[in-house]
Order: C-alpha cells, then sequence, then structure tokens
C-alpha cells in the first residue's frame, strides 16, 4: 500500500461576517443549488442573490458569535479521524475540502498532490447522499479531475452516502438516548427530526435519492433507540419559495404543539457538526416558534462533532473502503434533468426571497439590455452619454 489519503467533503461556512456575501456568492453559483435553464445568467443571478440575502444572513451569523463554526469543527475531526485510523494501524493524512469556502476543496487537492498521494478515499461529511450537498462536491471533483493527469494517477474511491451504518446509528442513538434520560418525564418527550431540505423538484424530477434516505435514517436510528417515544420527521432551512420537502419543520411544531405536545427534543440529522442551521435557527428560531406554540419543554440533540463512537465509525468507513473495489465518480447519481429551482410563482411584498427573485430578473433584463446596447450602439444609456 503506498501513501494514504482521506479527503472529508463538507459545504463550509463564513469564519467572519465580511466573508458571508462572497460565501452566499460562491454557494448560488452552482448549478446544482441553483438550476438555470440558461448558464450564463448564473452568476450574474447569484451576485444579485447575495447581495440581496447577505444583510439578513449576516445578522444569523452575528447571533451565533459572527462567524461558522463549521471549518474548526471539520478540522477537529479529521484530526480525530487521523489518529483513530492511526490506532487501527492506518497510517494516512486527512484532509479537509469545503465546497464553497476555505479550505476549498481545490485547496486539499494541492495539498494531497503535494503529498505524493498514492490512495484517497473520498468521504461526504452528510450522512445522506443529495445533488445538491456530496453531489455537487463530487461533480466539482470529477471535472478537476478530467484535466489533471496528476490526480489520475492516484486510485481513487468514493463513499457516497452512509446513514445506514451502524457506529453512525449508535452514537445517534446514544446522544438521543442521553437527552432523554435528562428529561423529567423521559417517555412523553416527542422525539423530531429535523432534516435539512431540499426543493421537491430534485427528488421528484432529478431522482434525488436524498428523501428516501432521510426516512430510511430516521427509522434506523428510532430501531437502534429502542424507545417507546412518538417522532416526526420534517424539514428546515427553505429558501426560496417553490416548494421544498414537506412537512416544513415551522409548520409541523405549532401543530405538534396543538395536539397537546409539551415536551419537544428536536434531533439534526442532514448534519454532523454544529453550525449555523443548529446553532441559530433551531436553537433560536425554533425554539422560540415552539415556546410561543405552547411547547413548554423543547431541548435539542447536539451534532455529532467529535463524538468517539462516530469518529471510530468514520475509521472502520475508511479502512472497508480501501479493502472494497473503488467506487469513481461516474457511478455516482446525478441529476437526470435540468431542474429549475428559481424563479418562483408567486409574489410577496417586502425585502423577501420573491423580492430577491425580481431583483435578479430586473438585472437580466438589465444585463441584456446593456448587451444589446453594445452590439447595436444605440440605446438609453448612449443617449444619456454613458455609453
Ligand atoms: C438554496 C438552496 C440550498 C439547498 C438546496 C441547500 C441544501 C443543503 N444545505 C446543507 C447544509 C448546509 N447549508 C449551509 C448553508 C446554506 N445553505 C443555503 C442554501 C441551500 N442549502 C444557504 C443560503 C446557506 C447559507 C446560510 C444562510 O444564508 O441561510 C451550511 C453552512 C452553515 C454554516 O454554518 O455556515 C450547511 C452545512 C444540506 C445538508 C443540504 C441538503 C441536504
Ligand atoms: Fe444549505
Amino acid at each position: 500500500m503506498g501513501r494514504v489519503g482521506v479527503l472529508l467533503l463538507n459545504l463550509g461556512g463564513p469564519e467572519q461576517l465580511e466573508d458571508v456575501r462572497p460565501f452566499l456568492y460562491n454557494l448560488f453559483s452552482d448549478p446544482e443549488i441553483i438550476r438555470l435553464p440558461f448558464t450564463w445568467l448564473q452568476k450574474p443571478l447569484a451576485w444579485m442573490i447575495a447581495t440581496m440575502r447577505h444583510t439578513k444572513s449576516q445578522e444569523n451569523y452575528k447571533e451565533i458569535g459572527g462567524g461558522s463554526p463549521l471549518r474548526r469543527i471539520t478540522e477537529e475531526q479529521a484530526v480525530a479521524l487521523e489518529e483513530k485510523l492511526g490506532e487501527k494501524g492506518n497510517n494516512a493524512q486527512v484532509y479537509v475540502g469545503m465546497r464553497y469556502w476555505h479550505p476549498f476543496t481545490e485547496e486539499a487537492l494541492a495539498k494531497i498532490k503535494r503529498d505524493r498521494i498514492d490512495e484517497l478515499v473520498i468521504l461526504p461529511l452528510y450522512p445522506q447522499f443529495s445533488i445538491s450537498t456530496s453531489g455537487s462536491s463530487f461533480r466539482l471533483l470529477e471535472r478537476i479531475w478530467e484535466d489533471d493527469p496528476e490526480l489520475q494517477k492516484i486510485d481513487y474511491t468514493v463513499v457516497p452516502s452512509w446513514y445506514q451504518r451502524s457506529g453512525y446509528l449508535q452514537a445517534m442513538a446514544q446522544l438521543i438516548a442521553q437527552e432523554l434520560d435528562h428529561c423529567p418525564n423521559p417517555d412523553q418527550v416527542h422525539i423530531f427530526f429535523s432534516a435539512h431540505g431540499v426543493p421537491l423538484k430534485y427528488v421528484e424530477e432529478a431522482g434525488d435519492p436524498y428523501q428516501a434516505e432521510i426516512e430510511r435514517c430516521t427509522e434506523l436510528i428510532m430501531k437502534t433507540l429502542n424507545r417507546p417515544n412518538p417522532h416526526t420527521l420534517a424539514y428546515q432551512s427553505r429558501v426560496g419559495p417553490v416548494e421544498w420537502l414537506k412537512p416544513y419543520t415551522e409548520e409541523a411544531i405549532p401543530e405538534l404543539a396543538q395536539q397537546g405536545v409539551e415536551d419537544l427534543l428536536v434531533v439534526p440529522i442532514s448534519f454532523v457538526s454544529e453550525h449555523i442551521e443548529t446553532l441559530q435557527e433551531i436553537d433560536m428560531e425554533y425554539r422560540e416558534l415552539a415556546e410561543e406554540s405552547g411547547i413548554k419543554n423543547f431541548y435539542r440533540v447536539p451534532a455529532l462533532n467529535t463524538h468517539p463512537v462516530f469518529i471510530n465509525d468514520l475509521a472502520d468507513m475508511v479502512v472497508e473502503a480501501l479493502e472494497s473495489p473503488s467506487v469513481h465518480f461516474s457511478e455516482v447519481v446525478r441529476p437526470s434533468k435540468r431542474v429549475k429551482m428559481y424563479p418562483q410563482e408567486r409574489w410577496e411584498w417586502g425585502m423577501t426571497t420573491a423580492a430577491e427573485v425580481w431583483n435578479g430578473r430586473l438585472a437580466m433584463i438589465g444585463i441584456v439590455a446593456v448587451i444589446v446596447e453594445l452590439i447595436t450602439g444605440q440605446g438609453p444609456l448612449h443617449f444619456i452619454g454613458l455609453l
């Protein structure tokens, strides 16, 4: 066996408030996040949405201390995984490659080449596969690989998803049990799985297996937990007014309160690290909503971070991947057709996502008008002397 590397993939997050806008620009420039019929519209629209959204987004990051902890936690996971692999007799170098912020995937690949890695396990830190998360990172890697003969020499394998692994399920069940056992009436607590949402079209038209994997994951965690508590699955973090996977967390919580639920334990299941959607959206926004709706006790299960059972399972996953036949980018699910996520179907007043979209559309019209003017040499900008 030559030099072994592990590339951990994650989304990335702004580390300080100034990073928010360029981070959002990178995110919305990704066609796996917003699918448009014309690729040339992607960057101007990304610029528009980042411009319109960044102030609200910065406020959220301010509430959790001014930046995302995602990089710090992912790097801690990388160190813990490297140590665990060493203990198991596998000396491997672990790298972190983020999709939309530092350390970017490209930075990780430069280090992998510098260290002359021969075998590489590519492991997304998303338990369930979505075309918008692991899929997006795989597509980026595939494009970089195609143009780089040095990378092509590396014997690589990808792990598309791993939500069904017993180590991961046990770590989740342990965290849930711990929280339940701190509650005065553990059996009365309603367990509320809150998964990150994706647009419905991703699942129904583009063939994203995400919803099926989330549903199966929830069942498996409940089976591993082996407690009598009732449970619900809902989807959080919707962006834009198109339909996303339902039920929405912000609707499901008041419904449960109406049905008489008083004790609610929220379990975030699409993430293995604390980040803005656990620390701000769940801990602040959904807590406030739950309390206003009549929930008396709102609890939240922490993210796995460097939970020893989880890290041990990641290490086993790497060892198993090295021993199994390689899985290449071409074998991983990709969108079956182009699905449009924007524009939205209905208008909303105020600084809303609908307004963001209309601003984007107007900007597009403006850009097209300037191009036409540059070509024809006639138009309002020439008339007022700007061109
Ligand atoms: C607009 C579409 C988005 C889709 C689809 C989406 C899917 C998706 N995202 C995660 C995990 C994370 N998302 C994070 C940030 C983030 N995501 C979106 C949009 C979509 N995500 C935005 C606009 C943002 C920025 C924050 C904001 O302005 O609201 C992060 C990073 C969080 C951090 O701490 O910085 C993660 C992680 C998953 C798992 C997922 C689909 C399954
Ligand atoms: Fe997201």
